[in-house]
Formats: C-alpha cells, sequence, structure tokens
C-alpha cells in the first residue's frame, strides 16, 4: 500500500533533500518509533534552517520480536501517513524510489559513539573518527557501498563514513548542516546515538501527537472495544479531534469498563526478570485491580504465549473476564499496535518495568486526556520486600 503523497510534488522543487535513517538492526518497534520522533526534529530544525528537507520513513521489516516475519512494510500499514505530514514532510519509501528510481544514496553516516566515552561532562558535539564497528555493515560492491538498507536491492551508496556523535536532534541538525552540505539524499545509520532535544517538551508532543494510527487498525481496535468490553469514545470520553493539530489540553478522560494491563514477558524474562510479576503474582494483582475500580474485565496486551495466557486465566478464575485481541489476518507490528490503542482507552492501565512498549500507551493515554495516576502504573514483583518505583509521569506539554 503506498501513502497518499504525491511524488510529483517533490520531484519540482530543485532544492529538495533527501533523509532515510536506520537503527541498530536488534532494536524493537517502540524504541524505534522514539528514535523516528528523534529524526522528525532534525527535519524540523533543518527545515527552519532554510534546507528543504524531506524524511523518508523507514520500511519495517526484520524485526527480532516479531513472531510472523514481514518486510518492507510500508508505515501507512500502521500510521496515519497524512497526520505524520503535518508535522514535517514525509514520505513512503516506495513513493521515494518513484521519484529516484536509481536509489542512490550519496552519503552513508554511521553514527557511533565516541571510543573514549562521555568524559566527566555531557557535551554536544561530533567528529568524523575511525569506524569503531560500523564498516561490518556494509560493504563496498564495485563503485558503490551495500548494506541491509531495509532490504531494498536497489538501495546503494556512493560514499560511507563513521562519525562519532554526542548529542540531540539539534546535535544531527549542525552536523549535517556543516559536513553533508551537498548532500542530496543523505542516509543516517544508528540514528538512535543520539537524544532528544528536550525529552516530553511540546516539540517531543507534536511528533508524537502526530503519530496517529492508521485508519484501518483504529477501526480494528474501535470494533473489540464496542463488542467486548463495552467501552466507545463517547461513552468513555476519549474523542479527539481528527487533525492532532486541534487537539487541546484536557484531563476528563474516563475510559472503558475495563481495566489493562501490558504483561511483557518472552526476552523480558531474561533481561528484567527480577522487575516482574510471576503469573500468580500477576493475577493477584490485576484481580485487586478490578475491584478497586468496579469492573469485570480485563484487557491483557502480551508477547506471552499462549500457554502462560491460559495459566493466568486460570490464576484468575471467576474473578475477572480476560480478554485479548487475536486476529490472524494482520502482522505482528498492527496487533502490538491495536493491542496499545484498545489499552489506551482502559479505565485504568498498568505496564511493565521500563518497556517503550507502556511508555507509548502512556504517551496514547495523555494524548486521550487521563489523569496522570490511571496511566503511569506498573506491575511489581511478587516480593514486597523488593523495590517498585512506578514509571516517571511524563506528562504531555502544548
Ligand atoms: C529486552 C528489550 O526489550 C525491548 O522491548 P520493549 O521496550 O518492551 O518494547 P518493543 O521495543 O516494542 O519490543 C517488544 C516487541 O515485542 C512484541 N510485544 C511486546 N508486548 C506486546 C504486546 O503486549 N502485544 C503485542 N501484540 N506484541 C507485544 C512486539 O512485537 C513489540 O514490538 C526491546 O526494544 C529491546 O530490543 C530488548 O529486546
Amino acid at each position: 500500500m503506498l501513502s497518499k503523497v504525491d511524488p510529483e510534488k517533490y520531484s519540482v522543487a530543485k532544492d529538495t533533500r533527501f533523509l532515510l535513517f536506520d537503527v541498530n538492526l536488534g532494536e524493537g518497534f517502540n524504541l524505534r518509533r522514539d528514535v523516528y520522533m528523534r529524526v522528525a526534529n532534525t527535519i524540523r530544525l533543518l527545515r527552519l534552517a532554510g534546507e528543504n528537507f524531506i524524511l523518508v520513513l523507514p520500511a519495517w521489516g526484520g524485526l527480532y520480536h516479531w513472531q510472523r516475519q514481514a518486510v518492507k512494510v510500508p508505515w501507512g500499514e500502521f500510521f496515519d501517513v497524512p497526520s505524520l505530514n503535518r508535522f514535517v514532510p514525509v514520505i513512503e519509501l516506495d513513493d521515494f524510489l518513484k521519484i529516484h528510481p536509481t536509489g542512490l544514496i550519496d552519503d552513508v553516516v554511521y553514527l557511533q559513539h565516541y571510543a573514549e566515552g562521555w568524559g566527566t561532562e555531557f557535551v554536544r558535539k561530533f567528529d568524523k573518527r575511525p569506524c569503531m564497528s560500523g564498516e561490518k555493515f556494509y560493504k563496498r560492491n564495485g563503485d558503490f557501498w551495500k548494506g541491509w538498507f531495509y532490504s531494498y536491492d536497489e538501495l546503494k551508496a556512493k560514499n560511507f563514513e563513521c562519525v562519532s556523535i554526542q548529542g540531540d536532534s539539534a546535535t544531527l541538525k549542525d552536523l549535517i548542516l556543516k559536513d553533508y552540505k551537498k548532500s542530496k539524499v543523505l542516509f543516517i545509520d544508528r540514528a538512535e546515538t543520539i537524544l532528544h532535544d528536550n525529552y516530553g517538551d511540546e516539540f517531543y508532543w507534536q511528533a508524537r501527537r502526530s503519530m496517529r494510527y492508521s485508519k484501518k487498525l483504529v477501526e480494528a481496535a474501535d470494533k473489540f472495544r464496542k463488542e467486548k468490553l463495552s467501552s466507545t469514545d463517547e461513552k468513555d470520553k476519549t474523542l479527539i479531534k481528527e487533525n492532532w493539530q486541534d487537539d487541546q489540553p484536557r484531563r476528563n478522560a474516563k475510559g472503558g469498563p475495563f481495566v489493562c494491563t501490558h504483561w511483557r514477558r518472552r526476552d523480558f524474562l531474561r533481561s528484567r526478570k527480577a522487575d516482574l510479576p510471576s503469573i500468580n503474582g500477576t493475577a493477584i494483582q490485576l484481580v485487586k485491580l478490578t475491584k478497586k475500580y468496579k469492573v469485570k474485565k480485563i484487557f491483557l496486551a502480551t508477547d506471552a504465549p499462549d500457554s502462560e495466557v491460559e495459566e493466568l486465566r486460570k490464576e484468575i478464575g471467576d474473578a475477572a473476564e480476560l480478554f485479548q485481541f487475536k486476529d490472524d489476518r494482520f502482522i505482528d507490528g498492527a496487533i502490538a499496535i491495536i493491542d496499545q490503542w484498545i489499552c489506551s482507552h482502559a479505565i485504568y492501565f498498568t505496564g511493565s518495568c521500563e518497556s517503550t512498549f507502556s511508555f507509548r500507551i502512556q504517551e496514547d493515554r495523555e494524548i486521550l486526556g487521563f489523569r496522570p495516576e490511571l496511566t503511569f502504573n506498573r506491575m511489581c514483583p511478587d516480593d514486597p520486600a523488593t523495590e517498585c518505583q512506578q514509571p516517571s509521569k511524563w506528562t504531555i506539554a502544548f
């Protein structure tokens, strides 16, 4: 599926430049969404500096966590591309290749940290340096450099170099303005190396608010909410404006008659074992919440295998009904977004310790106008003696 962006619109301007980016291969979907926001803000700043940059949306694929693999997935499968376009100009990779069929990239800039570390204070800086590991991912093939490039064979680069950088979206803007003036098509790899300018400021939230989900996924989630969870935007007071730019600050969302948890399992059980509850511990916490909020339904967003979900269901017993969204017509990334959108509408949300998947739900709930205490919560490990610090309240800024 292609975006509605008209490629003709871009081919006319002589000064148009394109920025492509990618993230460390092992990173998950929701960190990648965060990196998009950082790079979108670099584009915003470049445009303010008079550079006519368009952000080329990196096709999705090859993600470590997807059980059923998919590649070359356009952003339109997950997001509302016209809505993204209201923050900065973006174009799907397939559309970019229509207007730039050679697929030739001028420069690949592989971002890396400084070999000597950050030192005693954080100073924003960048320097061309020998590659620490970047050259492992790129090979010279005749006149060109080849890399993963989202599995698109036609993409290739004239130049490849590594740059040590310490900084944020504005530092990347400075690097591009200083060292890549002539680059018409620029590819920034390992874009997660840069941070947000000011985490949680109005520009963070503008980029985030522009990331509305695709109509198809919103419809599927809303249908499920209505049919299984008696949840509609009118009743829940979660109506939003057609255009995110028209939304106003508010705190009156009520949510549907269910609690939701994001129950992160699989690799999280290894990396964060001490911070997560057991299956029985999860059931105890969830049942308590249904009593507190006087509901009988729990929506479960999870990557857990079915066997663990069944065990959880048994532990919950008659105390509440457990719901999950399942539909094989949707790819893994789409199910993840549907899960997030359903969770965002619950009367109360509790997530998993420091999961970026949970963070994105918290942000959606901020956008929908919930009170922070109904959102910034996480499940605790079983042992009451273990520390269980609740998530920071990164509330919305307009
Ligand atoms: C341990 C670390 O965890 C970090 O994950 P974390 O922040 O939770 O969140 P993500 O970066 O999104 O990675 C987790 C992936 O697992 C699947 N997943 C997790 N929870 C759910 C869920 O509730 N519903 C559905 N449908 N899918 C889920 C989904 O593919 C999601 O993108 C990773 O980014 C790091 O690479 C590393 O693996």
